[in-house]
């Protein structure tokens, strides 16, 4: 008889994005990626880190101070990194599992790329202008967005 207690496909997906999270320098917030066709087959991952070619030892990760001297203008958020990082040439109708709801910028890209709904773990950004331009825009280009089910939160790895 087979085994009844498996994860979920959400689960199994928001749990590729936790564990993608953990790849991050980033000492604040950790982001996770994973993008997923509408027949539940991983596209692309992806995380928050410093482009190929700067340092992640020599760049900031500071939050505050001089504009230059944070992360903010350097670091490629979890998502573009997703898209980026795609081999193939079609994303269309594809589902992304973000453990950040996703900035204005990212939601522009993953529009373009056709991207019809966003499964996110925290909204910790929801009052900042930045996700209420995002949402905006979501719900103007007929992206549905949905958090991940609570109950099944704790994603264990473990053998
Ligand atoms: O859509 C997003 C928004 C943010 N990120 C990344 C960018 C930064 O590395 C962190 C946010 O840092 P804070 O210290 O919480 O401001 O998250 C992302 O990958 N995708
Ligand atoms: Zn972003």
């Amino acid at each position: 008889m087979k085994r009844e207690d498996y994860i979920n496909w959400d689960a199994y997906f928001m749990g590729i994005a936790l564990l993608s999270a953990e790849r991050s320098k980033d000492p604040n917030t950790r982001v996770g990626a994973c993008i997923v066709s509408e027949d539940n087959k991983i596209l692309s991952v992806g995380y928050n880190g410093m482009p190929m070619g700067c340092s992640d030892d020599e760049f900031p990760w500071s939050r505050e101070g001089n504009p230059l001297d944070t992360k903010y203008p350097y670091v490629c958020h979890a998502e573009l990194n997703a898209i980026l990082n795609f081999a193939g040439n079609d994303m269309k109708g594809a589902k992304i599992y973000i453990t950040l709801f996703p900035c204005n910028e990212c939601a522009k890209a993953l529009i373009q790329k056709g991207i019809k709904e966003i499964i996110y773990m925290s909204d910790k950004y929801a009052e900042t202008d930045i996700v209420i331009a995002s949402k905006r825009m979501l719900d103007a280009a007929g992206v549905n967005y949905r958090q991940y089910n609570s109950i099944n939160k704790e994603i264990i790895l473990s053998l």
